[in-house]
């Protein structure tokens, strides 16, 4: 555990594996930043996932949403719940990231962090939806904290971002399948904060 708190707190990692993440600070400003946090708190159709594993039900650690084009798919048959409809303020979000991205995203997951008691446990993106090798532009806004990133050949391999207000971390080919990545729970006070993932469904 005390080496895990340790990693957390290391800050802006130097020789991260640019080939695979590149981090963007202050894609939106301060005062843009703010306002978009507190209409997504308020505004947001917030729910809280409860997944079954073996005879346990576990509560995600965590709010989501999703959004997206509600007719593009028959989502049901990709094993998802249908997206909400792009709101004025996803959009705007999608237009600053897609030319940084050099492809367009059809969906955007969000996820609230209410305190610092939520998390996500060491995952990669790896759906079969999202094809081989999916870039992911992920947009932060609040509480800054820290994004883990570790090889999965080598888990001492591993690096860590601070995600700033306003920041935008892109999540390129080869990360998902080489890498997973986690936001640490932790045991400092926390603010509220919201991630977006923009996500492209082939
Ligand atoms: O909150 C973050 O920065 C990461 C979220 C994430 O990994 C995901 O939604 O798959
Ligand atoms: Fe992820």
């Amino acid at each position: 555990m005390e080496q895990l708190a340790l990693f957390a707190e290391a800050g802006q990692s130097k020789g991260l594996p640019v080939e695979y993440l590149e981090y963007f600070p202050g894609l939106i400003d301060e005062s843009e930043g703010d306002e978009l946090l507190d209409t997504f708190i308020r505004e947001m159709p917030w729910e809280q996932k409860v997944r079954k594993m073996y005879t346990k039900e576990v509560v995600t650690p965590r709010l989501t949403a999703w959004f997206g084009d509600p007719e593009a798919y028959d989502y049901q048959s990709l094993g998802k719940s249908k997206p909400h409809s792009w709101t004025p303020e996803l959009l705007r979000i999608k237009a600053l990231v897609e030319p940084l991205a050099g492809i367009k995203f059809n969906c955007v997951l969000l996820n609230y962090y209410r305190d610092g008691n939520d998390s996500v446990a060491w995952h990669s993106d790896r759906e079969d939806i999202l094809g081989k090798n999916p870039v992911i532009a992920s947009v932060s806004f609040g509480q800054v904290r820290s994004f883990d990133i570790r090889h999965k050949d080598d888990h001492s391999e591993k690096y860590s971002v601070r995600l700033e207000h306003g920041s935008l971390l892109m999540m390129k080919s080869g990360l998902q399948e080489h890498w997973e990545h986690r936001i640490a729970k932790s045991v400092k006070p926390m603010k509220p904060r919201i991630n977006l993932t923009f996500r492209l469904i082939k």
